[in-house]
């Protein structure tokens, strides 16, 4: 049986985007309060009853949530061009290394835009 475990967190960060369209604002330095998910995929160990506990997975987040928060996503080393999409990639990839191969999804939205991005890994 395969489970998916999931936690959020958010971060306030700022970016400037070269765009064809609505060129103007998104080349302006601004900025946006994003949320993020990211989903573990995999069997229950029958001695924990769990896939991973949740508290490794916070450990994990506040890691990653410490290189976004407050940051200028511009700047941020291994982010690239500050898009959803870019987003979705460097969150897997910031993860702890023992936590990497379980990933199934990261998800990367901005509530108040109703924009969202979602990165999907093929299950083990
Ligand atoms: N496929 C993607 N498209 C766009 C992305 C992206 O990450 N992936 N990002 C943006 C911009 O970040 C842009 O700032 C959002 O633009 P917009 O919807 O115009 O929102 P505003 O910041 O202008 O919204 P306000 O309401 O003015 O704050 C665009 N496309
Ligand atoms: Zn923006």
């Amino acid at each position: 049986m395969q489970f998916t475990i999931s936690q959020r967190f958010f971060f306030d960060a700022a970016h400037t985007l070269r765009r064809e369209i609505e060129a103007e604002g998104s080349r302006r330095i601004h900025g946006h309060t994003y949320h993020a998910e990211v989903s573990l995929s995999g069997p229950r160990d029958p001695a924990t009853g769990m896939v991973l506990d949740l508290g490794l997975l916070r450990r994990g987040l506040d890691l990653v949530r410490e290189q976004l928060d407050h940051h200028m996503l511009d700047e941020v080393p291994g982010l690239g061009i500050p898009t959803l999409e870019n987003l979705c990639l460097f969150i897997a990839q910031a993860l702890p290394a023992e936590l990497r191969p379980r990933v199934s999804r990261v998800r990367v939205w901005r509530e108040a835009l109703g924009d969202s991005c979602a990165l999907d890994f093929t299950p083990p």
